[in-house]
Parts: C-alpha cells; sequence; structure tokens
C-alpha cells in the first residue's frame, strides 16, 4: 500500500518501496539492483506457480459445474442423479450396490404389507356389508382359504418392515409409522403408498455408513444382526410372496380397485425371487429403480473416474416434496445448470401432501415459478419429461389423458401426441415467463432406462462444455430427438 502511515513520524519514509540511501557506492548500488531483480524474479515465479495451480484446479474441475436437481417429490431426481454416477464412475457406484439392498427389501416388504392390508380392509368391508344386510353379495369379495393361511404366513413382514426402516433411516419408527399405523394404511389410487423417509440432511448413505463406523461397535453389529435375520425371514417367505404376487383373485381385487402397484415407485414384487435370495447382490438396474425420499438436500461430487484431468461437477439432489423447497433457493446463485424433472405420467394423480392438488398442476405452477425467478435468469435450463414409460403404460390401459387434461383436445390417445403436448406446453411457459431470452435443452426421459438417459447425459455434459469449461464451441440440440 502507498499512501500515509498512521501514527508514523514526518522524517520516516511514508512510500513504498523505499528510496535508495543516498550514499550508496557504485558496488552497493549494483548489489542491491542484483538483489531487487533476484526479488522480482523469485515474485515472478511465485505469481506463475499460483497462476498455474489455479488453472490446473480448474482444469481438475475445483471450478466444475454446479448442477442443481428440482422438481417435485418422485419426479425423479435422486434416479437422475444415480444415471450421473453410473456414467461417470461406475466402479463407485458397483462399490456401493451394497448398501442399497436393505432399501430394495424396505421397498418389497412394503409392497407386501400394502397388499395384505388391502386385503384385510377388503374382507373387513365385506364383513360389514354382510352384517348390515345378511345374505347380500356386496363387496363380492372372498379369499380362498389357501389364501388367507398365506396372508398369516407373511405377517412377520410387518415386523420386517420396521426392522429394515428402522435400520436404513437411523431411527426408530414414528409414531404414526408404528405396526398399528402400518396396518391400517389404506390405499389411495391417485396417490402414491407412503413411502420410505429418511431424516437426514447429508444423505441416507452417509447416515447408514456413519453409523456404521461410529465407535460403538455394538450399534453396527445390532444393525447387521438385524439385517441379517431380515434377509433370513424374507428368503423363508420367497414362494409365498411370489405367490401372493401370482394369485388371480389377489391381482382382480386389486385391478377393481385401480390399484397399480407395478407403476409405483420401488416396485420389486416382480422380481421377488431374486432380490430375496440369501446372495442377492442388487444390480444397477435395482439400485436405479429403488426409492428413499430425498429429505434436505444433498451434495454429491462427481468425478470421472476414465479421465482424471476431467473436471468434477457438483450435483445439488433436494427433497421435492412441499415441505423441502424452501431448502431450494439458497443454491440459486451459485448454479450453472438446473436439471428441471416432471414425470408426465402424473397427470391423473394428486399430492402425498396436499390431495386437493393434480400433480401435473403443481408441476407446471413450479416450472413457471423456476423460469420466471431472476436470480436464475443466466443459469442454463434443461426440463426432463420424465417417467414415458409410465405415461405409455397408463395411455395404453385405457386411461383417458383428455379426462383429467381438459386443454388437450386432440382426439388421439396416443403416447407421442400426449407427450408433444405436455412439450409444447413447458416450452411456452419457458418462453413466456423467463426474465431474459434463453436457450432450453428438453428432453423426453426415463430415468430408470440407463441406456436411453446415458444419451441425455451425453448431451449434458457437451452443453457443460461449451458453456463452461472449454473454448470447445461443440453444436448443443436445443430440441429433443427422443420424442417416442
Ligand atoms: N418407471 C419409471 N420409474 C421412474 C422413472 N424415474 C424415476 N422413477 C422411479 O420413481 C421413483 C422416485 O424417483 P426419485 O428419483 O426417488 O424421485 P425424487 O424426485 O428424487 O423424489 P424426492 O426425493 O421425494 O424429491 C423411484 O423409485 C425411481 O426408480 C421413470 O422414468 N420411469
Ligand atoms: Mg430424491
Amino acid at each position: 500500500m502507498q499512501g500515509a502511515l498512521r501514527g508514523s513520524s514526518s522524517k520516516q519514509s511514508t512510500t513504498w518501496p523505499p528510496p535508495p540511501p543516498g550514499n550508496e557506492t557504485p558496488e552497493q548500488r549494483q548489489a542491491r539492483l542484483d538483489e531487487e531483480a533476484r526479488a522480482k524474479k523469485r515474485s515472478d515465479e511465485i505469481d506463475k506457480e499460483i497462476h498455474a495451480q489455479k488453472e490446473l484446479r480448474k482444469k481438475k474441475g475445483g471450478l466444475g459445474a454446479k448442477i442443481l436437481l428440482l422438481g417435485q417429490a418422485e419426479s425423479g431426481k435422486s434416479t437422475v442423479l444415480k444415471n450421473f454416477q453410473l456414467q461417470f464412475a461406475p466402479k463407485a457406484f458397483e462399490s456401493e450396490a451394497d448398501i442399497w439392498r436393505p432399501v430394495i427389501h424396505l421397498n418389497l416388504v412394503r409392497s407386501v404389507n400394502f397388499i395384505i392390508n388391502f386385503l384385510n380392509s377388503r374382507m373387513a368391508g365385506l364383513r360389514e356389508a354382510m352384517q348390515d344386510a345378511p345374505g347380500s353379495k356386496q363387496g363380492g369379495f372372498q379369499l380362498s382359504s389357501d389364501s388367507r393361511k398365506l396372508l398369516i404366513r407373511l405377517a412377520p413382514l410387518r415386523q420386517i418392515e420396521e426392522t429394515l426402516s428402522k435400520v436404513v433411516s437411523g431411527a426408530s419408527p414414528t409414531p404414526n409409522e408404528s405396526s398399528q399405523a402400518s396396518q391400517q394404511r389404506q390405499y389411495n389410487s391417485t396417490r402414491a403408498p407412503e413411502e420410505v423417509s429418511i431424516p437426514s440432511g447429508y444423505g441416507w448413505k452417509k447416515a447408514v455408513l456413519g453409523r456404521r463406523s461410529q465407535d460403538s461397535p455394538t450399534a453396527s453389529n445390532t444393525d447387521a444382526a438385524e439385517l441379517a435375520q431380515a434377509r433370513r425371514v424374507l428368503a423363508a417367505c420367497t414362494d409365498d410372496i411370489v405367490k401372493l404376487w401370482n394369485d388371480r383373485t389377489v391381482r382382480r381385487a386389486l385391478k377393481s380397485a385401480e390399484v397399480s402397484l407395478e407403476d409405483q415407485p420401488g416396485f420389486f414384487l416382480a422380481d421377488a425371487s431374486r432380490v430375496t435370495a440369501e446372495d442377492y447382490r442388487p444390480l444397477s438396474d435395482d439400485v436405479l429403480k429403488a426409492r428413499v425420499t430425498t429429505m434436505g438436500p444433498e451434495e454429491h461430487v462427481i468425478r470421472d473416474e476414465r479421465d482424471p484431468d476431467a473436471k468434477e461437477w457438483t450435483i445439488y439432489d433436494v427433497g421435492g416434496s412441499r415441505s423441502q423447497r424452501a431448502a431450494w433457493a439458497q443454491f440459486f446463485d451459485d448454479v450453472n445448470i438446473i436439471i428441471f424433472l416432471a414425470p408426465m405420467s402424473a397427470f391423473n394423480q394428486v399430492l402425498a401432501e396436499d390431495e386437493t392438488v393434480n400433480r401435473l398442476t403443481d408441476s407446471l405452477r413450479l416450472w413457471q415459478m423456476i423460469c420466471s425467478n431472476k436470480i436464475l435468469q443466466e443459469v442454463e435450463f434443461v426440463l426432463f419429461l420424465n417417467k414415458l414409460d409410465i405415461l405409455q403404460t397408463k395411455l395404453k390401459s385405457g386411461i383417458q389423458f383428455s379426462e383429467f387434461v381438459t386443454s388437450y383436445t386432440e382426439k388421439s390417445n396416443e403416447t407421442k401426441p400426449v407427450a408433444k403436448y405436455l412439450l409444447d406446453v413447458f416450452v411456452s411457459l419457458h418462453q413466456k415467463h423467463s426474465p431474459k431470452k434463453r436457450k432450453l435443452h428438453p428432453h423426453l426421459t426415463c430415468a430408470v432406462d440407463t441406456r436411453a438417459t446415458a444419451s441425455v447425459i451425453a448431451r449434458i455434459r457437451d452443453l457443460i462444455l461449451v458453456n463452461f469449461l472449454s473454448t470447445d464451441k461443440r453444436p448443443v440440440t436445443s430440441m429433443p430427438s427422443d420424442l417416442p
């Protein structure tokens, strides 16, 4: 700093560097100049080194792209994150496969218990109807004695659900998730069954791993013993689970109540014998299908295993339910890309947190809010219209899109025009509400299809390379080429 120094004597020099002494001999002058030249050289070298390190950090990814995943609950944010991990860090992804086994088992057991509750409440309904009007066949639902025995033999799974919930979440079940409440869980065809919630701001995996590595070996040993016991019980129940799922009366009853478990998150009933085998190790596809509700924002750093010089990416995964959305804004001024997910299949569903709100309406409102946010005006937007496969299954099964979306005036109930319609609606909302003109990168996706998602992720990587990390100006697509 040049200029006056507070409190210094007027006789002292007030400039830096100080002027040379007046009585300097020619030798002393030369020595001083040599010393100054050496100091300058050292200083330049240090500057160069700092610059090189900064460049290296940049190159290695210290300044890599930051991606924020947004969208309502169950839109597929965490599944997209898994796809990124699978694409760029397959070894790390593989090495974590075992951590997912209790979650997959919990997903399966919840489906089984759900069916048991559903059948029990159906039979109770029939009993009540017969008491009110003896001889009446109202309700028309009866299980064979074999099927009833099946329900009794599968009763231990109620306890297994509690054990798995406790181990995975690292907490005791909340009072409303006690076995009594779980016995009373009812199915609502427009709403997903209740799910596994992991109370962690750091990610449930860290919670599980953290518990294991705590110095209390007893706690981890207890967990391990409980998990092993749960696996044994599940293996012993395999045949009965398969029988229950293949029971025609059961399937008919589910269908007549418009229960489609196949379309629900974490559906493993069709793979019951494989996933309950004692030596079961989750496959990548299983991990993608496994469902855990994200509670609290999570930061994930992705390093490309095949390219040690590649930059790291930071991906922020957040919870999508209403109570979680307040936590989104803290990331807005520090991200390069937002990937917004809207599940196309949700057109005939309502929010779990508010049954008066249609899930598609909620997605559109959220999208409009995100598009119009001024803080985000410079951020790249990628839109995933997700769950294309479930949309297709629903439309094929005869559910009429126009019954739920009255503004859809096309006659066709085929996937292609419906998806195109949704795409147009989202694209035009973006155009209309963005504070500044911005290019949108929309895709029609099925996030559990790793191969199809890989090509979408490759395009996002190109987008990052072009916009943030290099001078390489490869073209990027602006319209989806993945229309069905
Ligand atoms: N069939 C199908 N299932 C999908 C698709 N995308 C995601 N899923 C499943 O949907 C469920 C919910 O996906 P998540 O990724 O957990 O949803 P999320 O947006 O992270 O939800 P929150 O964490 O609650 O905000 C999971 O079981 C996924 O496997 C898809 O395109 N098709
Ligand atoms: Mg999630």
